[in-house]
C-alpha cells in the first residue's frame, strides 16, 4: 500500500476581532471559525511516523492568531489567501495550503433608532464562507459561499406539468408555499498572488448576491426550485464579471396541507388551506451550477 493523499491543520479555530475608531468611538466587530490544512512532503510523517516535516497543527492555529493580529481579517477572502500565502511560502516543503472561514453575524443594534456604537446581535444562523486552496507558483483559487439563510414564501410558488405515471401521486399545485436554505456559492477567476486579490470587492459581490438571491426568490413567479435557482445563478454572473461560476443547493422544505374536513366539514385544503404542517423530512434537495458560455 502506499499513501495517495494527504492534508493536515486545525480546524474549529475561533477568531474574534474588533476595530475600535478613536475618533468616533465606535467599534466594529468580527467573528470567524478557520480552518487550515496544508499539503506538501509531508508523507514519511505517515509512513515512517518521521514528525519532522510536521508544521504542528497547534502551530497552524498560533499563526492564525498572529496573522490576524497583523493582518486584516475583513474581508475573509484576503484573509484566506493571506494565510494560504505564508504557510506555502515560509515552509519549503508544504506546496499547498487549504483555508475555509466560516464568517458568523454580529449584527449592530439600532438603539432608539441610532446604530449603537459597540452592541450587536446574532440575527439568524445564516453564515457567510469562504474556502481557499493556494498552491505554490499557481495563485489561489476562492469560492465564496452564503449558508443556512432560511427564506419562506406563502405564494408566488408552483409545481405542475411535471413527468407522471404509475408512481406519481404528487398533486399538480399552482399555488404552494415556498421554503428553502439557501446554500449559494460562487467561484472567482484563479488569482495569480495575494496582492491581486487585495484589489477584489468581495464584501460587495457577497451583499450582491445575498440581495440577488433574496430578490429573485421574492419576486419570481417560480415554476420550480430548479427554474429559480437558475435565474439567481444567471443573474450573479451577469452583476460579477471576476465570477467564473454559481452553484445553489437548495432543500425543499415542504408545508403539507391538513385536510380538517373530519371536524364538522372544516374546510382547510386548496385555496381554503391555512394551517400547514411544516415538515422536517423528507426534504427535496436541487442542485444547480450556472457558468458562462
Ligand atoms: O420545485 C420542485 N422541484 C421538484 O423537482 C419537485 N419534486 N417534487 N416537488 C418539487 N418541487
Amino acid at each position: 500500500s502506499q499513501l495517495s493523499y494527504a492534508k493536515y491543520g486545525k480546524d474549529n479555530v475561533r477568531l474574534y476581532k474588533v476595530d475600535k475608531n478613536e475618533k468616533t468611538g465606535v467599534h466594529t466587530v468580527i467573528e470567524q471559525t478557520v480552518c487550515t490544512l496544508l499539503e506538501g512532503e509531508i508523507e514519511t510523517a505517515y509512513t515512517k511516523a518521521d514528525n519532522g516535516p510536521v508544521v504542528a497543527t497547534d502551530t497552524q492555529k498560533q499563526t492564525i492568531y498572529v496573522l490576524a493580529k497583523q493582518h486584516a481579517i475583513d474581508p475573509p477572502e484576503q484573509f484566506a489567501a493571506t494565510l494560504g500565502d505564508h504557510f506555502v511560502k515560509t515552509y519549503p516543503h508544504i506546496h499547498a495550503a487549504h483555508v475555509k472561514i466560516v464568517q458568523h453575524r454580529w449584527t449592530r443594534m439600532t438603539i432608539d433608532g441610532k446604530p449603537h456604537p459597540h452592541s450587536f446581535f446574532r440575527d439568524g444562523e445564516e453564515i457567510r464562507v469562504v474556502e481557499s486552496v493556494t498552491r505554490e507558483n499557481q495563485g489561489v483559487e476562492i469560492k465564496s459561499k452564503i449558508e443556512k439563510l432560511l427564506v419562506l414564501k406563502s405564494t408566488g410558488s408552483a409545481f405542475y406539468g411535471f413527468h407522471r405515471d404509475e408512481f406519481t401521486r404528487l398533486p399538480e399545485t399552482w399555488d404552494r408555499i415556498l421554503s428553502t436554505e439557501i446554500e449559494a456559492g460562487w467561484k472567482w477567476k484563479t488569482f495569480q498572488n495575494v496582492n491581486e486579490v487585495k484589489d477584489v470587492d468581495f464584501n460587495g459581490a457577497w451583499q450582491r448576491a445575498r440581495d440577488i438571491t433574496l430578490k429573485i426568490f421574492a419576486e419570481d413567479d417560480s415554476a420550480s426550485v430548479q427554474a429559480t435557482m437558475y435565474k439567481m445563478g444567471e443573474q450573479i454572473l451577469a452583476d460579477v464579471p471576476l465570477v467564473e461560476e454559481v452553484d445553489y443547493v437548495l432543500p425543499n422544505k415542504h408545508y403539507f396541507e391538513i385536510d380538517l374536513s373530519w371536524y364538522k366539514g372544516l374546510k382547510n385544503t386548496g385555496k381554503d388551506a391555512t394551517v400547514f404542517a411544516p415538515q422536517s423530512d423528507p426534504n427535496g434537495l436541487i442542485f444547480c451550477t450556472v457558468a458562462r458560455k
